[in-house]
């Protein structure tokens, strides 16, 4: 088969649940889901419904309790932590709802970060920082400290960030949450226009019909359960 008509992210069946005391609190139960390279999902759900255990678990944070995932190739079920851990480095970029930047760091040593713990020269993890950085239209700012950033701008650092190592796969854990409406949805638009540009897929969750509406697909997770589209 061709590796374009292979399906970036498959999950099969997947159940996962929590340990409160001897109770067994399922949270994932069945999910099937599978996304294209290239293409931009956005995830639905009432508080509560699974959909950020849902993204560690393809991030491979942590295994599923049962069911297969595989992400760019990669079958996760079969590696250790370890292997998780290098798979997520070279493959999956993370956006999150505060931004988690690393506070010591400046912009430019935030971006440059992923390429360089992929074992990247640090001149290139730096030049590519660089470009991050003006691509989000921060390039004069590398020198900056998060805590001198609006919100909007740390997000948009951490879009440089979540691209700086060339992920196959972009995952947003409500990117505009934090965000008031006006600069979430140029955030929004950063990230679309962002992943489009480098043919990243984007599995996104949100709150928000308005917010899933930019996305090519909507998927909704209802009580751990994929709702049939
Ligand atoms: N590490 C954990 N240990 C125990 N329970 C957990 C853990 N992580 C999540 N849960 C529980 O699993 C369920 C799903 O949580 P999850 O964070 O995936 O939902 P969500 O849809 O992302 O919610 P929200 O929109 O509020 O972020 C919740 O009941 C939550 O309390």
């Amino acid at each position: 088969m061709r590796e374009s008509a292979v399906p970036l992210v498959r999950l099969e069946g997947v159940y996962h649940a929590y340990r409160d005391g001897a109770r067994e609190h399922a949270v994932l139960r069945g999910v099937d889901i599978t996304i294209a390279r290239g293409e931009r999902v956005a995830l639905l759900g009432q508080s509560g419904s699974g959909k950020s255990t849902l993204l560690n678990l393809i991030a491979g944070i942590e295994p599923p309790v049962q069911g297969r995932i595989t992400v760019a190739g990669v079958d996760l079920n079969g590696l250790d932590e370890h292997a998780r851990t290098v798979f997520r480095r070279h493959h999956v970029g993370f956006v999150y709802q505060f931004f988690n930047l690393v506070p010591t760091l400046t912009l430019l040593e935030n971006v440059r970060l992923p390429r360089e713990l992929n074992g990247a020269r640090p001149a290139e993890a730096l030049r590519v920082a660089a470009d991050l950085l003006t691509r989000v239209g921060l390039g004069d700012r590398g020198d900056a400290y998060p805590e001198q950033l609006s919100g909007g701008e740390q997000q948009r650092v951490a879009i440089a960030r979540a691209l700086a190592h060339r992920p196959a796969l972009l995952l947003a854990d409500e990117p505009t949450g934090s965000l008031d409406t006006q600069t979430g949805a140029q955030v929004l638009a950063l990230l679309e226009e962002a992943a489009r540009t480098d043919g990243t897929a984007l599995l996104m969750v949100t709150h928000s019909e308005q917010v899933a509406q930019a996305a090519q697909r909507v998927i909704r997770l209802r009580d751990g359960v994929l709702e049939r589209a």
